[in-house]
């Protein structure tokens, strides 16, 4: 598959949103929206009110990650509210299947996601449930860390996962991801790429997205 890009609004200018993200409406796939609780995370962002505001201003689909206790309560309505895509934690769900399901009948593709030092395996049967599995690259709660390459080895089983069970589910990796780090991402199996500090603290962020997704297809021979 060929590689999405996903810039995360996290490293934006949060008084500029819609601005921001028509920066890169032209040259990446998705917007990436890190909501965070300050509880599953010790780190508080955003909510539902502000993607509510923002899929008015975005020619992109939200790609809604909730780094959330709750979850369960919340994913629904995320997607209720017209996010393309929307991510629970497997470490925070209590009802992941039901949630996913929940997530998929409100019409958005339904994300799981794993911290880096979460196992793949024990959600090998849960691949069926989702469209995207989403692993962390750094620990969540900030933008701006350095890339995890311990983390490496598990993207890779899980590609073999979703491989061999043929499902349609997209990989994502999320945290660190930069020109340096991508090409590593996309030979261990990783198709959709969140990046916030290397397109958003760079001085032309288009163009960041643009030489992000050539590195990427590169490297997955593309
Ligand atoms: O979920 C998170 C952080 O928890 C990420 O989406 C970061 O926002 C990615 O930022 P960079 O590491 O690419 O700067």
């Amino acid at each position: 598959m060929a590689a999405k890009i996903s810039p995360s609004i996290l490293s934006a200018d949060f008084a500029r949103l819609a601005e921001e993200v028509a920066l890169i409406s032209d040259t990446a796939d998705w917007v990436h929206v890190d909501v965070m609780d300050n509880h599953f995370v010790p780190n508080l962002t955003l909510g539902l009110p502000v993607v509510e505001a923002l899929l008015k201003h975005s020619a992109l689909p939200l790609d809604c990650h909730l780094m959330i206790e709750d979850p369960d309560r919340w994913a629904p309505a995320y997607a209720e509210a017209g996010a393309g895509s929307v991510t629970i934690h497997a470490e925070a769900a209590k009802a992941p299947i039901r949630t996913l399901r929940a997530i998929r009948a409100a019409g958005a593709r339904a994300g799981l996601g794993i911290n880096p030092a979460t196992p793949v395996e024990p959600y090998e049967d849960l691949l069926g449930e989702i469209d995207m599995l989403l692993i962390m690259t750094v620990e969540p709660g900030f933008g701006g860390q350095k890339f995890l390459d311990v983390v490496l080895p598990k993207v890779r089983r899980a590609r073999q996962m979703i491989a061999g069970r043929d499902l349609p589910v997209w990989l994502q990796v999320d945290g660190g991801v930069s020109a340096e780090t991508i090409e590593r991402c996309a030979e261990a199996g990783a198709d959709v790429f969140v990046a916030g500090n290397a397109v958003y603290g760079a001085d032309d962020p288009a163009e960041a997205v643009r030489n992000l997704r050539a590195k990427a297809e590169a490297a997955a021979g593309d």
